[in-house]
């Protein structure tokens, strides 16, 4: 079973506008709302591409109602905690040529909320595999990654982890099977600008060293590397297409090699659905579909086991 865990999850309030004018009254062009949060972005796709999988976390208020029941049209199977006060946060997401992102706070996450969270992950099993993805709201300590991971090693749990910085870092030590920086937070976890691709594999290797398995780092426009348990380094351009709304391409990524990866065994196959799902997802105005992401591949989808 795969459990995805989004501490901070969202409804993303997803806008067009022409032209964006800070200080003026804008008008959208086009608008949507949708179920947002890194690991139930994740969800959904493993949904579209017929893998189940649990969304946890927290909600709060009628904002997190309607995220859990969106969640649902999309086919995800949900458990989240209930929060007694505030509100799940809205996340605003413009595109005007460039695009702007303002996420929100989030509600407070409390100390009984925590533990029972930790009594829902108590009830994993071997082989199940556990994804932590996204920011948690600043009242929480930096180490609640790290805390889980402490709790639930040598369980036989494979652990996902798509997190920047210090909620990174300091779960490597618990060998996650896959991490997915993209290459801003690579070079940001070690205070350095990363231009060239030898220079991200460079500091993907230290990732490596510090403990985790498999390191897939994003490089938006420019495609993907991976560096396998193996050994290998494996490197994508993405396919071509327009960008309509990259929001959710990491994420996207982070599903699509999981299916691939779980439909095939082999780590080639798993970046190569994992690139194509980012990109095919950048290409749409929310999350890909499956017919988006077959759309998109030159192999045949059964060489994916889709
Ligand atoms: N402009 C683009 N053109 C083509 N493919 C893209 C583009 N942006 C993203 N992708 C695809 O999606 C993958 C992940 O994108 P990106 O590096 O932006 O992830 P991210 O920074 O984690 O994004 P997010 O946090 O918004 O989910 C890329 O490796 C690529 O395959
Ligand atoms: O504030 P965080 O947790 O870092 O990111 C949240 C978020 O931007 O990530 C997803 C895209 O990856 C969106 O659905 C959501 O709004």
């Amino acid at each position: 079973m795969i459990y995805t865990v989004t501490f901070n999850p969202s409804l993303d309030y997803v806008i067009q506008v022409d032209k964006l004018v800070p200080g003026e009254i804008n008008r959208t062009t086009h608008e949507a709302v949708y179920p947002g949060g890194k690991g139930n972005n994740v969800s959904v796709i493993l949904s579209n591409l017929g893998h189940s999988s649990k969304a946890l976390g927290f909600t709060a208020g009628f904002t997190g109602e309607a995220l859990e029941n969106m969640l649902k049209e999309f086919g995800c199977d949900t458990a989240f905690i209930r929060l007694p006060e505030g509100s799940t946060r809205i996340n605003v997401k413009i595109n005007a040529g460039e695009e702007t992102e303002i996420n929100g706070q989030g509600p407070v996450i409390t100390e009984e909320a925590q533990q029972a969270l930790f009594e829902q992950l108590d009830a994993l099993k071997k082989e199940d595999i556990l994804v932590l993805a996204g920011s948690i709201p600043n009242t929480l300590p930096s180490d609640i990654y790290e805390r889980i991971l402490e709790h639930l090693q040598g369980r036989g749990i494979h652990f996902v982890v798509d997190a920047t910085k210090e909620l990174l870092l300091k779960v490597l030590k618990y060998h996650p099977f896959l991490i997915k920086p993209n290459n801003h937070e690579l070079g940001e976890m070690f205070g350095v600008t990363l231009k060239t691709r030898d220079e991200i594999v460079t500091y993907a290797k230290k990732l490596q060293e510090m403990g985790a398995k498999n390191v897939l780092v994003s490089m938006a426009g420019d495609g993907a590397i991976l560096l396998t348990e193996d050994g290998i380094i494996y490197k994508a351009k993405p396919p071509k297409g327009k960008v309509l709304n990259s929001v959710g391409a990491g994420d996207s990524m982070v599903a699509g090699f999981l299916t691939g990866y779980l439909n095939t065994g082999e780590y080639e196959k798993a970046f190569r659905l994992g690139v194509v799902t980012g990109s095919a997802t950048a290409f749409q105005y929310w999350l890909a579909t499956k017919e988006d992401i077959v759309a998109l591949m030159e192999d045949k989808p059964e060489t994916y086991g889709l």
